[in-house]
């Protein structure tokens, strides 16, 4: 008996405040480009986000992040350098006028005025070569990386601290900037601070870029393409409503 209740979690239930807390952070989280404040982050939030990243799923347990601060204003500069090259290479790559026109008009990044660059990385060869979930699909210590960015950026929105995903850099090149070793991929650049306020809907659906996907297209049923299976149509009805 004393053995069951160490492991098991005596909270098994969220309250309802509980749940509506997790949809919330969910909901209102936002990739934030522009309007950060220059205001420090304390050591013991930044410690909050980043236990919250470390405690992501991971294929075989491989725990393959790293996570690198960079407050250094002449390293985020550099960064930013590499960042100016990629994304005038960037805006020649679409092919019609009027999207290489939004694109010139677009803020993607938030280097020089977040307080703290943070690099999520994944060391591919952190748990030897046989990886139990990774056998068969070397990309899953990625994926893995991936889930700590995710973790970290829910619960940074829930401390009131915005954070932007820059992904427009010449990998290599920022791998050298940083010193990462060979085996080390840069997963994610983000940027996070507080914020002078936080966008209701995502910058890129009001910029007129993309709008969100109906989520009931894109959900099939037993076989790709399949939407419309036999006695699924309430939960298609549910998808079909609005999320919050
Ligand atoms: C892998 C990856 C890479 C990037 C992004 C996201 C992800 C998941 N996003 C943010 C992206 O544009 C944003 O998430 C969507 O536009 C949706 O907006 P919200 O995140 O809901 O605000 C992003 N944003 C940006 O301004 N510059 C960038 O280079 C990138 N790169």
């Amino acid at each position: 008996m004393e053995n069951q209740t160490n492991i098991h979690q005596h909270d098994h239930q969220f309250s309802d405040a509980e749940r509506q807390a997790v949809y919330k952070s969910i909901y209102s989280r936002r990739d934030v480009r522009g309007q950060f404040k220059p205001d420090p982050i304390p050591d013991e939030v930044l410690a909050r986000i980043l236990q919250a990243a470390h405690h992501a799923p991971s294929v075989g347990f491989m725990q393959p992040w790293n996570f690198l601060l960079i407050k250094s204003q002449q390293v985020k500069q550099q960064v930013h350098d590499l960042f100016k090259k990629a994304n005038h290479e960037a805006g020649e790559m679409f092919e019609q006028e009027t999207q290489r026109q939004i694109y010139s008009t677009l803020k993607l990044e938030g280097i020089l005025e977040s307080p703290i660059n943070l690099v999520v990385t994944c060391d591919r060869e952190r748990a030897g070569p046989v990886v139990i979930g990774r056998t068969h699909d070397m990309a899953m210590d990625v994926y893995s990386s991936v889930c700590a960015v995710q973790n970290l950026w829910l619960a940074a929105r829930a401390e009131g601290l915005g954070v932007g995903w820059v992904s427009i850099f010449d990998r290599l090149e920022l791998k050298k900037l940083l010193q990462l070793p060979t085996q080390v991929t840069p997963v994610a650049y983000l940027c996070i601070g507080y914020v002078e306020h936080f966008f209701v809907e995502p910058e890129l659906k009001t910029a007129g870029w993309l709008d969100r996907l109906p989520l009931q297209d894109l959900v099939f049923f037993d076989q790709w393409e399949n939407s419309h299976a036999e006695h699924e149509e309430k939960l298609v009805k549910y998808l079909s409503q609005a999320a919050y």
